[in-house]
Order: structure tokens, then sequence, then C-alpha cells
């Protein structure tokens, strides 16, 4: 069948050759028709992941037009930030029922809807639409380097559809309906490796940095239980799984770039560097919308936002963190 990927950064060219691998046709949407052309031309993407000899079953364009003449099922793999004018593109390009599955990791600016609450509002029909996400870092799945994932939709046959469309042995796909919980669980984890960044970029250490990520992910199961999520979701691959990844990966530009905002860089620089997205840049933000939303603390999460945005000093927001009045473990679950 002939699948579009929406997106051809590091993760939707990784996706592009998995399912190019799995026998299927690839229309790949690059934004810039220079990297489409270069894609088409020397099989490589020059930008992301260009050490990779890319599958001549991907045909790049930058139309959607031409990704989705012919395709059965769309890829969406931009930054979160993007997702509804996407969305709305698509929306104008396909049929009630067709396919959609959002691999990006984040939710909405302004309104806290979660990705498929987004494409609802501009495509319909959430049936078809899926999420995917887990502890997947697109230069190790490219290389075939084995992991898992979880493909949630609302619709049995849809997470059923997908998760045999991505499968392979290297990349073993779980299916869940448990949508709320794997998008949060997206979004929140590229939050706490920010956090665990900081945390070493100010010299703290490894005990530090599984506090971070444990209590973490009391704050993520908090908001995901009050958001209608399953907490069980929180201790699978989506949750546990990419949470673990990103926060003691050297791979993560979310824990990086929080090592060197700590040492005094900036948003601004590391994007211009790297090129590449950061999504808990934007989901310190968007979270607190649905926390105020549902009524739920987020102490890591506001601290991290102080960081990012307000130019708090990491080492006087830490200590708002370590002086929180003493509580049991787990308290309002
Ligand atoms: N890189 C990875 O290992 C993984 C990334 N993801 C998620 O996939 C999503 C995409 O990230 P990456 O593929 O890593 O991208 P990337 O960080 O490698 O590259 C950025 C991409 O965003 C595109 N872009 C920038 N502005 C845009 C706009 N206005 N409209 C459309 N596209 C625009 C760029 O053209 C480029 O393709 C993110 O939500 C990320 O969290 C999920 C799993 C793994
Ligand atoms: O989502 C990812 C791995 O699962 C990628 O994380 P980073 O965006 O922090 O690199």
């Amino acid at each position: 069948m002939k699948v579009a990927v929406i997106g051809a950064g590091s993760w939707g060219t990784a996706l592009a050759q998995m399912l190019a691998g799995n026998g299927h046709d690839v229309g790949l949407w690059a934004r810039k028709p220079e990297v489409a052309a270069a894609i088409n031309a020397e099989h490589r993407n020059p930008r992301y992941l260009s050490d990779v000899a890319l599958s001549e079953g991907i045909a790049a364009a930058s139309s959607y037009e031409d990704v989705l003449r012919g395709a059965q099922a769309a890829v969406i793999v931009t930054p979160s930030s993007v997702m509804r004018e996407v969305a709305a593109t698509l929306a104008d390009a396909v049929d009630a029922d067709f396919p959609v599955i959002v691999c990006s990791k984040g939710v909405e600016e302004g309104s806290g809807l979660l990705p498929v609450e987004v494409f609802e509002a501009e495509m319909g029909n959430a049936a078809r639409l899926a999420v995917l996400s887990g502890p997947n870092f697109a230069s190790e799945v490219i290389r075939g380097i084995p992991t898992g994932t979880v493909v949630a939709s609302p619709d049995e046959g849809t997470a059923t559809f997908f998760q045999e469309l991505f499968a392979t042995e290297a990349f073993r796909t779980y299916a869940s309906d448990d949508v709320i919980g794997v998008e949060l669980c997206a979004a929140f984890k590229n939050v706490i490796a920010i956090a665990v960044g900081v945390s070493y970029g100010i010299g703290y250490g490894d005990n530090t940095a599984a506090m971070l990520m444990t209590r973490g992910l009391a704050e993520m199961s908090r908001l995901v239980v009050r958001c209608g999520g399953q907490a069980l979701t929180c201790m699978g691959l989506a949750g546990t799984g990419d949470l673990v990844a990103t926060c003691t990966s050297e791979h993560s530009r979310n824990r990086r770039f929080g090592k060197m905002i700590a040492e005094g860089g900036t948003l601004e620089e590391f994007v211009e560097r790297t090129h590449m997205v950061v999504e808990g840049a934007l989901a310190c933000k968007t979270l607190e919308t649905l926390a105020d939303a549902y009524g739920v603390e987020l102490p890591i999460t506001d601290v991290v936002r102080s960081v990012v945005w307000e130019g708090a000093d990491p080492r006087d927001v830490a200590k708002t963190l370590t002086s929180r009045p003493l509580t049991t473990e787990f308290y309002g679950l």
C-alpha cells in the first residue's frame, strides 16, 4: 500500500524508512522543496540522519497533493506546534474514513487540546485516528536497533491497522485504547527530560536525576488520571519507557537543551544550531493549561517553565522543589 508521511525531520525520515522496509510505497512530505529534491536525487535526507541511505521506495515531495496521491493512510510527524494547520490541510485532501496516525509529541498551545482532539476538530471521525509513542529515538530506530512502541486509538480496528502497518522484528508495536494517557505521557516526558538536563547542568548527580524521573512520573500520572487516562499507561512504554529513554540518553534533544540552558544557553541558540524541535519547551506551558483546568499540581513542570520562559536561576528554583511541605509518597492519584 502507499502511505503518506507528513514531516521529513528525524522521526519522519526514520518512520518512512521503516514503512518502506515493510514493503510499502512512501510519499514523504518535506516542508522545503530542496530537501524533497535531495531525498529523491540522492536517497538521503540532507538535513536529518544524513548518514543513512534511504530506500528507493521513498518518494519525497513538498506538496500534500503529491504525497497523498494514491495513499491509503497518513502518518503525521511534524512538530506539535503546527498540528492544527496540518490537520486542516489534510481535511480538505482526504475522505472521511482515511486513517491518520499522529506521531508528534505535544499538546496544543492555548487550548490544551491533545493531538487526536485537534485532528478530530479539523477532520471529524475520531475512529480513524490514532497516536504512536514510545522510547523511539529516530537515530536508533532507523538502524534497526530493537525497541517497542504503543499505538492507541479510540477504535480497535484502527489501532490494529496501524499496529500491523509499523510492526517489524526490531519495532514491536502494542495496541492500546488509552489515547489520552499515551498523548499526555508523550508530551510530559519531554518536560521531565529538560528538568534532568538542567539538574546535571547545575552539577547535581544521578540520585537527583532518579528522583526527578520518579517524581516526574508521579506528576505525569496525576495529570493522566485527572484528564481521564489510565494510570497503568504511565507504567508502560509510552510512559515509563519513554521517560527513562529520554531522561537518560545523550540522544535526547530535550535533555541536552536542559543542560545547555543551565549553562547559560537559550532555546533560540539550540534550535539555530540543531534545526531540531525541543517539544518539552512548549509542553511545560501547554501542560500547565491542562493542570489549571483540572486542578492538578505540577511542581517540576512549574520549575521547568520558570527556567525556560521566565529566566529563573535553576539553583534558586530547585530549592522550591526541595522545600515543599513533606508529604506521603503517593497522594492524589
Ligand atoms: N527525533 C526523534 O527521535 C523523535 C521525535 N518524535 C516527535 O516527532 C515530532 C517531529 O520531530 P522530529 O522528526 O524529531 O523533527 P526534527 O527536530 O528532526 O526536525 C524538525 C522538523 O520540523 C519541521 N518543521 C519546522 N517548522 C515547521 C513548520 N512550520 N511546518 C512543518 N514542519 C516544520 C522541519 O522541517 C523538520 O522536518 C516531534 O513532535 C517529536 O517530539 C517522536 C519520537 C522520536
Ligand atoms: O521522543 C523521543 C524519543 O522517544 C525523542 O526525544 P527528544 O526529542 O528529547 O530527542
